[in-house]
């Protein structure tokens, strides 16, 4: 079935997109290189991974294609979930505006899932869990999105209540399983008190520096928030938003 791929230009389309990729890893690579001497506290991920490379340190020796693998990876885990994170986080608040004000007091935050599903897993053999047979090399989908809204699992699921983490004693860093934005075990996220600085401090600065409002004449109930199915779950429209000094 591959010529299908031929023939809609999916193929084609994905040999541009690669080309480009590489080209840009390529740039990055050659601008690290060039900037010989970088004083050891200020070195970047790609300094560090070319330094590996040269000394041999490691027990694994890192390709060039490898290192782009790792800068890809980072791209791509790294700003679409921090990106979509704190675009729902503002719709979220900019619909419930007592929330926006006891945030912009507080700086709490609620806790939203920028990924309907986790990294799919395969299981390594034959297990039954909770009665439901499960054969080796059965390709499993968690459904965080699901777990989210799981009314056995959460009072009013649907609605925004940062609140209800409070006291709560239900921690999202993996260990209690209906709340797991960066998923659990081995291959959970490895940024996760990167990915929760880079959001609390992004979002203390919009609500700290702005009051927000949603455009004349529209009300919370008129915003569209449907949702993209994807590896990441963005907004199939735009959240457009009328920002006001706070402080003038
Ligand atoms: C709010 C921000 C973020 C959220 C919610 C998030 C969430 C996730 C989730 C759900 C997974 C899959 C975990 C699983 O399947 O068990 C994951 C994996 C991963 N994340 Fe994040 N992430 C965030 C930010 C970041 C950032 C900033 C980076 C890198 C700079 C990053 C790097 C990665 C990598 C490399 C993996 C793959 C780990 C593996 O497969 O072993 N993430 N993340």
């Amino acid at each position: 079935m591959e010529f299908v791929h031929s023939l809609t230009g999916m193929k084609s389309k994905l040999r541009y997109t690669f080309r480009r990729f590489d080209q840009f890893f390529d740039e990055v690579i050659t601008e690290h290189r060039n900037s010989k001497g970088e004083q050891e506290e200020k070195k970047d991920l790609v300094d560090i991974l070319l330094d590996i490379q040269k000394d041999g340190s490691s027990e694994i020796s890192l390709t060039m294609d490898n290192i782009k693998a790792v800068i890809l990876d980072m791209f791509a885990a790294g700003t679409d979930t921090t990106f979509i994170t704190l675009d729902w986080a503002m719709t979220e608040l900019i619909m419930n505006p007592n929330a926006m004000e006891k945030a912009q007091d507080e700086r709490s935050s609620g806790y939203i899932l920028p990924a309907p599903v986790l990294v799919p897993r395969e299981s390594l053999e034959d297990v039954i869990i909770d009665g439901y047979n499960i054969p080796a090399k059965t390709r499993i989908y968690v459904n965080v999105w699901g777990m989210g809204r799981d009314p056995e699992l959460w009072g009013n699921p649907e609605t925004f209540e940062p609140e209800r983490f409070i006291g709560s004693g239900i921690d999202f860093k993996g260990q209690d399983f209906e709340l797991i934005p960066f998923g659990a075990g081995r291959r959970s996220c490895p940024a996760i008190t990167f990915g929760i600085a880079a959001i609390e401090i992004a979002l203390a600065q919009l609500l700290h520096s702005f009051d927000w409002k949603l455009p004349p004449g529209l009300e919370a109930k008129d915003v569209d928030n449907t949702e993209a199915f994807g590896i990441s779950m963005h907004r199939t429209v735009p959240l457009h938003v009328v920002a006001k000094p706070h402080f003038d």
